[in-house]
């Protein structure tokens, strides 16, 4: 199968899983990260998060968790769709004040929000594997976001539905030190 084929079917047992979860539940899953990923966390790390959309894993939890830990927050921010993907700081998970409407539908950081480079990111994903292969939107984004920053983990959150047998990779897919579903955390690979 092509990506874009993978891509509408997996969007499509995505949107299902999550209709078939009642609100509550969905507010209960991705409270906080698992311990053994926390392993992956320096203490001074910036977290990058993502302001999911009604059937991506829910992030926001997250964000809340870390800014109490005391780490910096940062969001993905775009000037135009064309434009490249940046990282701005997110101060407020609580009430989101500092976020706007972006060019994809996605609340994101004011043009005036600091610029801050995650060390730790958690990405939102189409579909995955078992051993941290990742299928995104189809904008290579996060590709080349995390091409240009090799230093970064990336971790991704995920439905259990989007976990696929295979995916077909090139070159440029950058691969994931983890991810977590509801049920299960996969890695963190070496
Ligand atoms: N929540 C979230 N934020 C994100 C991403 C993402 O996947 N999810 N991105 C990841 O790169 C970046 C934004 N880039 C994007 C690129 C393409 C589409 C896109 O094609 N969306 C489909 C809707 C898909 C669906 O919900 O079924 C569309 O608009 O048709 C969305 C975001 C950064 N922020
Ligand atoms: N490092 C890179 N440099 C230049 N182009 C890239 C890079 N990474 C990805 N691309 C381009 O981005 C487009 C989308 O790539 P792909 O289908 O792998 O996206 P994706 O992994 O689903 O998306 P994303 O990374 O945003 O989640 C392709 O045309 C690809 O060539």
């Amino acid at each position: 199968m092509t990506k874009d084929e993978l891509r509408k079917q997996l969007r499509a047992a995505r949107r299902e899983h999550v209709a078939a979860l009642p609100a509550s539940m969905r507010t209960l899953v991705f409270m906080r990260p698992p311990a053994p990923l926390l392993k992956l966390v320096p203490d001074d790390a910036i977290i990058g998060l993502y302001r999911a959309t009604a059937t991506e894993a829910p992030a926001a939890s997250y964000a809340r968790y870390f800014l109490e830990q005391g780490h910096a927050i940062a969001l993905p921010r775009f000037a135009d769709r064309r434009g490249a993907m940046e990282f701005a700081r997110f101060t407020d998970p609580f009430e989101e004040s500092d976020l706007e409407n972006g060019p994809f539908g996605i609340a994101q950081p004011s043009a005036t929000a600091e610029p801050a480079a995650p060390d730790v990111l958690f990405v939102p994903l189409v579909g995955f594997t078992t051993n941290g292969a990742r299928l995104g939107q189809g904008g290579g984004h996060y590709d080349r976001w995390l091409a240009a920053n090799p230093g970064t983990t990336a971790i991704g959150l995920a439905w259990d539905t989007q976990l696929v047998d295979e995916l077909p990779i090139e070159p440029h897919d950058v691969p994931l030190s983890a991810i977590v579903t509801p049920t299960r955390i996969y890695g963190p690979f070496a």
